[in-house]
């Protein structure tokens, strides 16, 4: 596995490199920059976002003790296969002004200053320390190896909203490292983590219009683009179009499928299954209709209910109504088929499974068309007529029923 990162030592001529940064910046919703203003003004944030670079968000503090404690962040650094993700330290604040103050990079951040002060890089850091130790935003510093040396490449950052159901993704890559698959790399890991370990339903991003690289970065995570809208920049002091994307937690890792379910192994004794409907008709004088089996059929002399073999793909009912009018020649409707019993026998060869319905209305009279005897037999005298075997305990529930 390739843990080293080779990146080129950024170009010598500024206008040979691509002129679109990746990046994008967190956002609220697809919609216009007016309600975004509104929405953000109720809710204390500023306007507009661009989560990982802008000046915190409280007041700052006028005089800070030269050793101030850093927020305590116990964070285990997010991996990739060539990339760490770790929570920002003071001491990046130096790389960070490098990357970050470059006007390729920040001409799409929306809220990023240019020139970017040195100072900034400090407090927004710290910032970033105290909210990932409070829960609320996880910007973390996205890191490579070149041999021992560990390289600040760029910044990924999260933020919950009020619910903490919704998290807004940002992210930006310095410009010596485009066209590797930084971003890509770093914003699927902290957004794999995100679902995997917060209660989300939602994270949303949005990119600047024309930042190209950025869609394809949150497209190929998983991302689905949701609309547009408008938002202010303090670096250009222009008004953006931007481009909303989201993902729910199945956008990101699959939706999952119901199982297939295997096939059983078939057993020692296994042998083939047959599945017959057959039908009590029952008359008004509560006689049951029997069929005698017909020479030349299996079984032959043995006296059965009317039905036969189901085939494949139908149901035991539509079975059941063509078998009826195909011996006997009458017309039932399904909605006239309740079901009653069934057997369920083994005859040595096969095994065979019989639903049992009853019938109390149907058109037309029963008529022997396949050779068959018919007779009406009463509940207590269905005893007397000698029935395959599998009809047998089907007898005295039907005497019990009529
Ligand atoms: N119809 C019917 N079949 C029964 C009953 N009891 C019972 O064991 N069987 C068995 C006998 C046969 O092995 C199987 C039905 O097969 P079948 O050959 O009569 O079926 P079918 O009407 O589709 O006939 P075929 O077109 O294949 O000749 O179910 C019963 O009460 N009614």
């Amino acid at each position: 596995m390739n843990t080293q990162l080779h990146f080129p030592s950024p170009p010598a001529c500024p206008a040979r490199v691509a002129r679109r940064p990746a990046c994008v910046h967190p956002c609220a919703a697809p919609v216009a920059c007016a309600t975004l203003r509104a929405r953000k003004a109720d809710r204390g944030d500023p306007i507009p976002t661009t989560e990982p670079l802008k000046r915190p968000r409280r007041a700052p503090r006028k005089i800070k003790p030269a050793a101030a404690p850093v927020a305590e962040v116990t964070f285990e650094p997010l991996k990739t296969e060539r990339l760490t993700l770790r929570p920002l330290k003071p001491d990046d604040a130096e790389s960070m002004h490098r990357l970050i103050n470059d006007w390729e990079v920040t001409r799409t951040l929306a809220e990023v200053p240019y020139p970017y002060p040195r100072s900034l890089a400090d407090e927004w850091i710290e910032t970033t320390i105290e909210e990932l130790a409070a829960g609320d935003a996880w910007h973390l510093a996205i890191t490579g190896h070149e041999g021992e040396r560990e390289m600040l490449i760029g910044v990924v950052g999260l933020r919950l909203d009020k619910s903490g159901r919704t998290g807004r993704l940002g992210y930006w890559v310095g410009r010596a490292y485009w066209r590797h698959g930084v971003a890509t790399e770093a914003a699927k890991r902290l957004t794999s983590w995100a679902f995997a370990n917060l209660p989300l339903d939602l994270i949303t991003a949005e990119v600047t219009e024309g930042n190209e690289p950025s869609r394809a970065v949150l497209r190929r995570i998983g991302f689905r683009q949701v609309g547009i809208g408008m938002r202010a920049s303090v670096t250009t002091g222009q008004e953006h179009m931007v481009t909303v994307f989201e993902a729910t937690r199945d956008d990101v890792f699959g939706r999952i499928e119901p199982p297939k379910p295997e096939p059983a192994p078939p057993a020692d004794d296994a042998k083939p299954m047959l599945l017959v409907v057959a039908c009590a008709l029952v008359d008004i004088d509560q006689r049951v209709l029997l069929a005698r089996r017909p020479e030349g059929k299996k079984m032959a002399g043995l006296w059965e209910f009317p039905g036969g073999k189901i085939r494949p793909g139908e149901t035991p009912e539509a079975a059941l109504i063509r078998e009826l009018k195909e011996e006997i020649g009458i017309d039932v409707a399904a909605t006239c088929l309740a079901p009653f019993a069934f057997a369920s026998h083994d005859y040595g060869t096969f095994h065979l499974l019989m639903p049992l319905f009853i019938c109390r209305r149907w058109k037309g009279t029963p008529t022997p068309l396949e050779n068959q005897t018919l007779t009406w037999v009463r509940a207590t005298k269905l005893t007397d007529y000698e029935m395959p075997p599998a009809d047998k305990p089907l007898i005295p529930l039907l005497r019990d029923f009529l």
